[in-house]
């Protein structure tokens, strides 16, 4: 699949010092959604922003549709809608007349047949005579889409699409940026929920610290998302593991009251649970409670934005929890 966008060697460091960007390289193949995951402050902001042209970078490259976004500016731009976090001026702007407004501002001719149409697919043509202030939440999320569509853009970035908004809603969302897809536009979204993510995106791309540290495809992830966890909480704690399970993939946690086995759920020979039990039993070694636990994307993330660069594989072995 050829690549819609393509950046190269990025870097920004701000006036102040700060170095938001460390040399980014990616590349977002035309039709996929882009999930870009990654903590407060790791520079999601600052690379879409880049992107867009809306900040200068200090060094590397950007090309949006073949198209430098420096020396091409205005027709990279041209290519790009973007879907801010929030709307800011047009309270008392109606619906229609702010969504036709943003396709003028890309040089485009008067389409309302368009606008109409957009309207529809967003579910908004009721509301087009109301002012955004008079919208739900929801609603407003919508119209900023509705915006961002008005000029027929190929590549759509969404900074944090439902951020604060409820399940419903987010679910919402997620139908009508796969709608979109269909349409044959390429989708790029940030997000903090490893869900959104996982439930949208092709590919998964996690920035830490200005670094990209992972770009896979969200398939391949889930894949290893096949790895479980055992958790056996032991009769007496262990100091160290016998030697005679020194072939398991144990681990003793919890200062030595949990025992830890990770397994591939999905492994053709079996999970090894019911051998594993039989040996513990055999040993003497007893269990006043055990749990399951699924590894998940979250596990992943969680280990990478903790500790750096390592290989998934490893990071499968993390704790899940919240950023
Ligand atoms: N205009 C600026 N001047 C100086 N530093 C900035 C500026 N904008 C962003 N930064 C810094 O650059 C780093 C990356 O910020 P950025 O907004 O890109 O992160 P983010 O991943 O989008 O975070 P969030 O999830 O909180 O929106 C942060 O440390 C931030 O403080």
């Amino acid at each position: 699949m050829p690549s819609i966008i393509s950046v190269r060697g990025l870097r920004k460091s701000y006036a102040s010092g700060h170095i938001a960007l460390h040399g980014i390289d990616l590349d977002i193949r035309e039709g996929e959604i882009f999930a870009l995951l990654g903590p407060n402050g790791a520079g999601k902001t600052t690379l879409i922003s880049i992107i867009c042209g809306l900040v200068t970078p200090t060094a590397g490259q950007v090309m949006v549709g073949g198209r430098d976004i420096i020396r091409d500016y205005k027709a990279a731009r041209r290519q790009v809608g973007l879907v801010p976090q929030e709307l800011h001026n047009d309270a008392f702007d109606k619906v229609l007349a702010t969504v036709r407004f943003s396709r003028g501002l890309f040089g485009k001719p008067r389409d309302d047949a368009l606008i109409e149409k957009i309207l529809h697919d967003l579910t908004l043509w009721d509301k087009r005579d109301a002012k955004i202030m008079e919208l739900s939440g929801g609603m407003k999320r919508r119209v900023m889409i509705a915006k961002a569509l008005a000029h027929e853009p190929r590549v759509l970035f969404l900074d944090e699409p439902t951020a604060g908004v409820d399940v419903e809603l987010r679910k919402d969302m997620w139908r009508l940026v796969r709608g979109l897809r269909e349409t044959g536009v390429t989708i790029i979204l940030t997000t903090h929920y490893i869900e959104e993510a996982e439930e949208m995106a092709d590919r998964v791309g996690v920035i830490n610290g200005g670094r990209l540290v992972l770009v896979d495809e969200k398939e391949a992830l889930m894949h290893k998302l096949g790895t479980k966890t055992l958790t056996l909480h032991l009769a007496r704690p262990m100091e160290q593991l016998p030697a005679a399970l020194a072939d398991w993939n144990l681990a003793l946690k919890s200062g030595g009251r949990d025992l830890e086995y990770l397994f591939d759920a999905r492994a053709q020979e079996g999970s090894g649970v019911p051998a594993l039990m039989r040996q513990l039993e055999a040993l003497g070694i007893g269990y006043t409670d055990l749990s399951t636990r699924q590894s998940s994307l979250e596990d992943i993330f969680v280990s990478l934005v903790h500790s750096g660069d390592i290989a998934p594989g490893e990071a499968m072995a993390g704790k899940g929890g919240g950023q």
